[in-house]
């Protein structure tokens, strides 16, 4: 897959070196769950049956951090997390739009007359609830009307799962209280998280159970406080371990900033400096305050015979 980065107005280089007979699913498309991989499987098929490259069109930074003055609260699928998986779901073509200020103000008419037609794009393809231009004002109606025949517009209905609309606000709702099963289960996939093992405290060695520190390599949102069995890839290898997101209450008061510990079982490696992509698979229980180390010690053991029990992992 290539990925273009694109700013408004769409130069004229830009526009020689992509404009083809092609398909587009037109979307932000943070989280990339079951709802969006039917819109993005539907452009797919659409791309082969024509014979023409499948291309998704995204925003970045999110509409919501640009508009939202710097409270947006992180992205289920950064970027890097972004390209994986829509490589994975056979798109060719992954063009980026630069999202500003400037970008907000302009209409759904110089929308797609200087970002899409040029691209001589055959089909579009949107979700239900597809809004663009400033202050959301064109829909998939208006996108088919400015696309004056020349581009066809593809809706795709609703992805439901138990009777529910799956959305990735109610995949963030799911995440920040703990209901990671609902969650993984709207993602069609579990929730990762992507980051560098730092150092921490030093603790964890001495108490028995030494764990990695992942520091987050991007603004992902961050799930519910507590502990959780984790499927960790690390180089070429899968690992099993326990992670806790948490303040660490029992030694400390006033942090508010989670950090993400992960004892990694059957493991006894040095590996500060590298890369860990963490599989969320279960949640356990949520954080607590011990009256002493020997009981978090004691717990810290039991999460970890729960974990091995949920990931089905021997030693
Ligand atoms: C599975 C697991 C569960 C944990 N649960 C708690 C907890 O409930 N409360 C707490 O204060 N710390 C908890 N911790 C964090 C430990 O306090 C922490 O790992 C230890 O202090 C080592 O920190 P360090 O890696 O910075 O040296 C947990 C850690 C793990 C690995
Ligand atoms: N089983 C393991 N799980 C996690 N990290 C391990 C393990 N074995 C060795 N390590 C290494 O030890 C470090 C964790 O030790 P710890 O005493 O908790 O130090 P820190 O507070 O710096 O994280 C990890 O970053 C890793 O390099």
């Amino acid at each position: 897959m290539r990925t273009v980065t694109i700013s408004y107005p769409m130069l004229p280089e830009t526009v020689a070196q992509y404009a083809q007979p092609q398909v587009v699913a037109l979307g932000q498309f943070d989280g990339l769950h079951l709802g969006h991989a039917s819109v993005i499987t539907s452009a797919v098929a659409l791309a082969r049956e024509a014979g023409v490259p499948a291309a998704v069109m995204t925003f970045y930074p999110h509409p919501k951090d640009v508009m939202g003055k710097g409270d947006y609260e992180g992205y289920l699928t950064p970027a890097k997390d972004k390209q994986e998986l829509l490589a994975g779901m056979g798109v060719e073509l992954l063009y980026i739009i630069a999202f500003n200020e400037e970008l907000s103000r302009v209409s759904p008419a110089d929308f797609v007359s200087v970002m899409l037609l040029p691209l001589q794009i055959v089909t579009a393809v949107v979700g239900f609830d597809f809004r663009f231009g400033h202050k959301g004002e064109g829909d998939a109606d208006t996108l088919s009307e400015l696309g004056q025949g020349a581009m066809k517009v593809e809706t795709v209905a609703p992805f439901l799962l138990d009777g529910e609309k799956v959305s990735s606000s109610g995949i963030r709702k799911s995440l920040l209280s703990g209901e990671l099963d609902k969650a993984n289960a709207w993602f069609g996939r579990c929730y990762h998280l992507r980051g560098i093992v730092g150092h921490g405290e030093k603790r964890g060695r001495t108490i028995g159970f030494p764990t990695a520190n992942l520091q987050l390599e991007d603004r992902y949102v961050i799930p519910a406080t507590g502990v959780y069995a984790v499927k960790v890839f690390y180089r070429d290898e899968v690992l099993y371990g326990v992670m806790n997101v948490g303040v660490k209450p029992t030694f400390h008061e006033g942090v508010t900033k989670p950090s993400f510990e992960i004892h990694l079982f059957d493991f006894a490696s040095d590996i500060y400096g590298q890369e860990l992509k963490v599989d969320l698979v279960s949640y356990i229980r949520a954080e607590r305050k011990f009256e002493s180390i020997d009981a978090l010690i004691a717990q810290i053991g039991a999460d970890a015979e729960t974990a091995k029990g949920l990931l089905g992992y021997h030693s």
